[in-house]
């Protein structure tokens, strides 16, 4: 069996008296997209935050590539491959767009901020951001200031920052947020083919977007999986209806 391109096992989390993930382990292998959803308060935020390095699990392993990066911070985690949107924008506004995605790339290199400048001189650094440009669509917007942006175009630029560092997983949180019908549509299109760079684990809210997409879906209950299955599996559990998805199943 081929090694899961990203893994949990068994991760813990407690704040206090609560328990905001219990024991979960899931798996993200290559070409697919893993969507986790859950109410509101079911600690999807929480599992994402432990997988990319902003908090520590009391218990269990985060591995990546076949590695345990557990104990790794979040900016060493980004170099060693883990490609991150935000549900919070993380962009720099007054900056443009290539100087936004030249800046995600000089994190990939391992060079501090105060090489910026140089930075956007660099053939190497700038190939590699027009090529992520080029990959999202943005390239004929590449010296506009990101702050001129739609924003669908500011979600599609933060997957071309988090691909200038050439991601062996994707972990994106709620890439849907605030895009509206077409948007979503456009964005959908695009995470289809996106996949296949790299795969990507998606906490997402938008249902017709998760169905659409999810090779696999895991639904998370008060810090707990209580289904892990594909699209017509988790639609058809009885659990995971009276759970959370209701009549959207
Ligand atoms: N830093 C913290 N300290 C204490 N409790 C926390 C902390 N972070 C999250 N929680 C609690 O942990 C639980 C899980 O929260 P989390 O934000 O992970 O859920 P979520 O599924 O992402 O919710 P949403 O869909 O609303 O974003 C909630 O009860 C929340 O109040």
């Amino acid at each position: 069996m081929t090694e899961p391109v990203l893994e949990t096992r068994g991760i813990t989390k407690r704040f206090g008296a609560l328990t905001a993930s219990e024991d979960v382990s899931l798996d993200l292998k290559a070409g697919e997209i893993h969507a986790i959803i859950g109410p509101n308060g079911a600690g999807k935020s929480t599992l994402i935050q432990q997988i990319c390095g902003l908090l520590h699990p009391d218990a269990g392993q985060v591995r990546l590539g076949g590695a345990d990066v557990t104990r790794m911070a979040a900016a060493a985690r980004a170099r060693a491959g883990l490609g991150r949107t935000f549900q919070v924008s993380q962009l720099a506004m007054e900056d443009t767009v290539l100087q936004n995605v030249v800046l995600g790339a000089l994190g990939a290199v391992g060079r501090p901020w105060r090489f910026f400048g140089a930075a956007l001189r660099d053939a190497e650094l700038r190939d590699r951001a027009e090529a992520a440009l080029a990959q999202v669509g943005l390239c004929d917007v590449a010296a506009m200031r990101c702050a001129d942006l739609s924003h669908g175009q500011r979600r599609q630029l933060e997957v071309a920052v988090a691909l200038s560092l050439s991601p062996r997983a994707f972990v994106m949180d709620e890439p849907m947020a605030g895009l509206g019908a077409e948007g979503s549509k456009r964005m959908t299109g695009f995470l289809s083919e996106l996949r296949g760079t790299a795969p990507i684990l998606l906490v997402e809210h938008d249902m017709d977007a998760v169905f659409a997409l999810a090779d696999r879906i895991s639904v998370l209950v008060y810090g707990r999986i209580i289904a892990t299955g594909t699209v017509a599996e988790i639609r058809a559990d009885r659990a995971v209806r009276d759970a959370y998805l209701g009549e959207e199943a």
